[in-house]
């Protein structure tokens, strides 16, 4: 099988163009590539397929092999490889996502895709995952006991479910300990992507994430965006903000007129190669 290594911040995928190649079981294949030392190593496995309602479908696995909705840093990449691949020539595309359809709009230099823009569509606050205590414009507060400490969390789906934590110490956290108690925590049905954010001032944050399938990334696109909306919400910060990840930034504008939420950051190509999948059972 034919495949294309690629990051958005380092949140690594394995894509795969299935316009030409054909797999049967993905939940397995995702496991398989994505394991750091049998494996080619990645967050998760993402395949570019054809699709009746808009150019492309982006099909998202974590590195459990769990299917996630949507994938921000992933849909990024997937503009970045129908492009430079010759897949399109459009500069505007459309990408089906268990999501919804995405818009996203290309930034080409010397003939290479180099930043995208994704409109993220309309933030869901998690009523049926997180009860919410109180309408949206007022502070989203909801208390949740972990390891025998209460956090206070915002409960946010940009199409995958997000719990948003604000800390003061990012940096300091024993993620590897306590993501896991989040990520599996009984008040989440679907299970949750978890992001622990320090605010610096109203126009940026930093944080870290502990992703549903797959624990720590580096980044993580829907989660940048889960943050941004729930700063906004908490009155934390303005509508535009610079969000600070591990493995680089990303800027994140809620619209408010139109209650949708734009990302935008850069896709990377680190290699092209050729793995043999024919042997996995599971
Ligand atoms: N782990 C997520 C999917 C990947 C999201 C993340 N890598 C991004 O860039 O949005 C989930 O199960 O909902």
């Amino acid at each position: 099988m034919k495949f294309t290594k690629m990051h958005g911040l380092g949140n690594d995928y394995v894509y795969v163009n299935c316009f030409e190649e054909k797999i049967d079981n993905p939940p397995a294949v995702a496991r398989f590539v994505s394991d750091r030392h049998f494996g080619i190593g990645s967050d998760g496995l993402i395949m570019i397929n054809p699709s009746k309602t808009a150019d492309f479908e982006m099909e998202m696995y974590n590195a459990d092999g769990s299917r996630g909705e949507m994938c921000g840093n992933g849909i990024r990449c997937v503009a970045k490889y129908v492009y430079d691949y010759g897949l399109t020539d459009k500069t505007q595309i459309s990408v089906e996502t268990l999501g919804g359809i995405k818009y996203l709009d290309l930034t080409v230099e010397d003939g290479k895709v180099s930043l995208v823009k994704v409109d993220m569509g309309k933030p869901e606050l998690e009523a049926d995952l997180i009860p919410i205590i109180s309408e949206r414009e007022q502070v989203i507060d909801e208390p949740i006991e972990v390891d025998g400490k209460e956090y206070h969390m915002t409960g946010v789906s940009m199409g995958n479910p997000h719990a948003v934590i604000y800390v003061d110490d990012v940096k300091g956290l024993d993620l590897e300990k306590i993501g896991p108690k989040f990520e599996n925590h009984e008040r989440f049905p679907k299970r949750i992507n978890t992001e622990f954010v320090h605010c610096i001032d109203r126009q940026t944050v930093e944080m870290r994430v502990w992703e549903r399938g797959s624990g720590e990334t580096l980044a993580c696109g829907t989660g940048a965006c889960a943050v941004a909306v729930s700063s906004i919400l908490n009155n934390l910060t303005d509508t535009q903000v610079t969000v600070k990840l591990l493995g680089g930034d990303l800027q994140i504008e809620w619209d408010r007129e139109k209650d949708r939420v734009f990302m935008t950051g850069p896709a990377t190509v680190v290699f092209d190669g050729v793995i043999d999948i024919t042997e996995i059972k599971e």
